[in-house]
C-alpha cells in the first residue's frame, strides 16, 4: 500500500479548488518532501475541467506529487482518504433565498458524511469550506459519526481570521506576523463576532495589546468588525465572484496549523463542534435510539459547529477556555449562536425531507 497521503479536495473545477489544488500540490500544506496522491473531484458535467486541472499538475513535474485523480463518483473520490477539503457545493442561482442554498448544500454535506463513513479512513481530517460553511460541517459530523469522530470536522473561518490579523496590521503600522490571538467567534457569516480584545501587536520589538497599539477603541469596536464581517461581500460586489485565492490560502493555513500545531501562546481562530465552551450548545451521544440508518442504538449529535480560539498540539485541536468576555462580546456571541441553532434546526429539516 502507497505510503503517500491521500488528499481530497471536492469542488476542484471550482474557482477555490483551481488555487487550492496547486497550494496544496507544491507542500504548503504537507511540506515539500512528503508524498501526496491528490484526488480532484466534481460534478459529471465538470470532467473536461477536472482532468485539464490534472493535465496542468502534471505539468508543473513535481516530486512530490506521486499521483492525480480526477473523479466523478463518490465511491473513487472518498476511499481511504487521509484529508479531505470540502470545497464542492451549489452555487446561489439567481431567484434562489438564502434558505434554497441552505437545503441544497447541506444535503450534498448529508451525502458526503455517508460517504466519508462508508470509504474514507476513521482518521481522516475534513475541512468544510462550502457555504454556510459551519452547518454544512455539522451536518457532515452528523452523517459520518459512526465511523469518523466529531472532532476530525471543521469549517473554514480561517479566512476571516486572517482578514481580522491583516486589518490590525495595517492599522497598527505593522507586519502580519507580528499580531496574534485575534479571534472570530461563531459562524462564518455576517453575524461572526471578530474580536482585538485578547490580541497582542509586536511594535519595534514589545508586545502590546492591540487595542493600545492601534491606539483606536473606537475602531476596534466598529470599523474594523464591520470590515472583517462584510469583507466577503464586498469583494463579492467587486469580483463578481467569491474570494477565491484568499480562501484557497486560508483553507492551507487553517490545514497546516492542524497537523503542525500552534507556537507556544498563541492561538488561532477555528470552526470546530463545540465542547460547551463559553455557553456554546455542545454534542450528545445517547444510548437506544436510533439515529441515522447507519448506526443502530447511539445518537451522535455534534455540538455546533463553532469558530472559537484554539491551540493545536499533537494534531489536536483544543479549545482555548476561560477568555474573559465583556457585555459587548457577550451580547455578539449570543447572536451568532442563534443565527447558528436556527441554521442547524433549518439544516436538519431539510435533511430529514
Ligand atoms: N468559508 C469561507 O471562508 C469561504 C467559503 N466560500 C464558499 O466556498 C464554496 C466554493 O466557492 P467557489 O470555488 O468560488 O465556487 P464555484 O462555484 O466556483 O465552485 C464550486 C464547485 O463545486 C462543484 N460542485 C457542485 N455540486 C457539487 C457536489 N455535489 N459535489 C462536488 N462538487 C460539486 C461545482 O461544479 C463547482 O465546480 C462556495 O460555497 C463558497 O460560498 C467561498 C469563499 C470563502
Ligand atoms: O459568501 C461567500 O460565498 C464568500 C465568502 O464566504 C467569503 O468571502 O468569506
Amino acid at each position: 500500500m502507497s505510503t503517500a497521503l491521500r488528499v481530497l479536495i471536492t469542488g476542484a473545477a471550482g474557482q477555490i479548488g483551481y488555487s487550492l489544488v496547486l497550494q496544496i500540490a507544491k507542500g504548503d500544506v504537507f511540506g515539500r518532501d512528503t508524498p501526496i496522491e491528490l484526488v480532484l473531484f466534481d460534478i459529471p458535467l465538470m470532467t473536461n475541467a477536472l482532468e485539464s486541472i490534472q493535465m496542468e499538475l502534471i505539468d508543473c513535474a513535481l516530486s512530490n506529487l506521486i499521483g492525480v485523480e480526477a473523479v466523478t463518483s463518490e465511491k473513487e473520490a472518498f476511499t481511504n482518504v487521509d484529508f479531505a477539503f470540502l470545497a464542492g457545493s451549489m452555487p446561489r442561482k439567481e431567484g434562489m433565498e438564502r434558505n434554497d442554498l441552505l437545503a441544497a448544500n447541506v444535503r450534498i454535506f448529508k451525502s458526503q458524511g455517508k460517504d466519508l463513513a462508508e470509504f474514507a479512513k476513521p482518521t481522516t481530517k475534513v475541512l468544510v469550506v462550502s457555504n454556510p460553511a459551519n452547518t454544512n460541517a455539522f451536518i457532515c459530523a452528523k452523517y459520518a459519526a459512526r465511523k469518523i469522530p466529531a472532532r476530525n470536522f471543521s469549517a473554514l473561518t480561517r479566512l476571516d481570521h486572517n482578514r481580522a490579523v491583516a486589518q490590525i496590521a495595517l492599522k497598527a503600522g505593522v507586519t502580519a506576523d507580528k499580531v496574534k490571538n485575534v479571534i472570530v467567534w461563531g459562524n462564518h457569516s455576517n453575524t461572526q463576532f471578530p474580536d482585538a480584545s485578547h490580541a497582542t501587536v509586536t511594535k519595534n520589538g514589545v508586545e502590546h495589546k492591540a487595542p493600545f497599539a492601534v491606539g483606536d477603541s473606537n475602531w476596534i469596536e466598529n470599523e474594523f468588525i464591520t470590515t472583517v464581517r462584510d469583507r466577503g461581500g464586498v469583494i463579492i460586489e467587486k469580483r463578481k465572484a467569491c474570494s477565491a485565492f484568499s480562501a484557497a490560502k486560508a483553507a492551507c493555513d487553517h490545514m497546516y496549523d492542524w497537523i503542525t500545531g500552534t507556537p507556544l501562546g498563541s492561538f488561532i481562530s477555528m470552526s470546530v463542534p463545540s465542547d460547551g465552551s463559553y455557553g456554546v450548545p455542545e454534542g450528545k451521544i445517547e444510548k437506544g435510539m436510533s439515529w441515522t440508518s447507519f448506526s443502530g442504538l447511539v445518537f451522535s449529535f455534534p455540538g455546533l459547529v463553532f469558530s472559537f480560539p484554539v491551540t493545536i498540539s499533537d494534531g489536536e485541536w483544543t479549545i482555548v477556555k476561560g477568555l474573559e468576555l465583556n457585555e459587548f462580546a457577550k451580547e455578539k456571541i449570543a447572536l451568532t449562536i442563534e443565527e447558528l441553532l436556527n441554521e442547524r434546526d433549518e439544516a436538519l429539516g431539510a435533511c430529514e425531507e
